[in-house]
């Protein structure tokens, strides 16, 4: 079994007196819900920059990301429009999502204290770059944007065939 590690200190500041301190909702959870301190009703297609009553001082050499939660996702078609949005380590601002209505026909009521997005604190590494004439070879090389197959149906033209479908990949299986 791997050692747990101890959680990472974090100063917080509550900019709305009576918002949540963000919690993990279960031991090994992997994001701290964050809530709305505004309401609000997003029409389909509809985009809002919702306040979450609190911003962070994050330890250097981290940064937080903003992820959607899958349960809204699934239920009300809400995406992040940034997803996943950086919390840079400096930023002192107020933590807000921004959430977009993909749901083409039903609207999205959010009262005060809703949760909305989660909140995953990572360490991201700082690179020093050394440019070069030719990079080294690899197995990828330049392929990339599909170049395995197996991509969902699409509408439109795709050069004769009406849609490219997963079917494609299939036949190779
Ligand atoms: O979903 C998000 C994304 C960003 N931010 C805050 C924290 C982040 O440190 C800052 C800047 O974000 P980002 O770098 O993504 O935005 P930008 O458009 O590049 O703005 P800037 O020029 O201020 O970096 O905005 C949020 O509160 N929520
Ligand atoms: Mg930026």
């Amino acid at each position: 079994m791997s050692e747990r590690r101890n959680p990472v200190d974090v100063l917080l500041r509550r900019l709305d007196p009576e918002v949540p301190v963000p919690s993990y909702g279960h031991p090994g959870d992997a994001g701290l819900d964050l809530v709305t301190t505004e309401a609000a009703d997003l029409a389909p297609g509809e985009r809002a920059v919702l306040p979450t009553g609190i911003s962070l001082a994050l330890p250097d050499g981290y940064a937080a990301f903003v992820h959607p939660r899958s349960g809204l996702a699934a239920r009300c078609g809400l995406a992040l429009v940034n997803a996943p949005g950086t919390v840079d380590a400096g930023y002192r601002g107020e933590i807000k999502v921004i959430v977009v209505n993909l749901d083409p026909r039903e609207s999205v009521r959010f009262e005060r204290f809703d949760r909305i997005a989660q909140l995953v604190v990572q360490q991201v590494e700082k690179v020093r770059f050394h440019e070069v004439a030719e990079l080294p070879g690899s197995a990828r090389a330049e392929g990339g944007f599909g170049s395995t197959g197996g991509h969902a149906a699409v509408g439109g033209s795709t050069g004769g065939n009406e849609y490219a479908s997963v079917g494609a990949d299939r036949e190779g299986q």
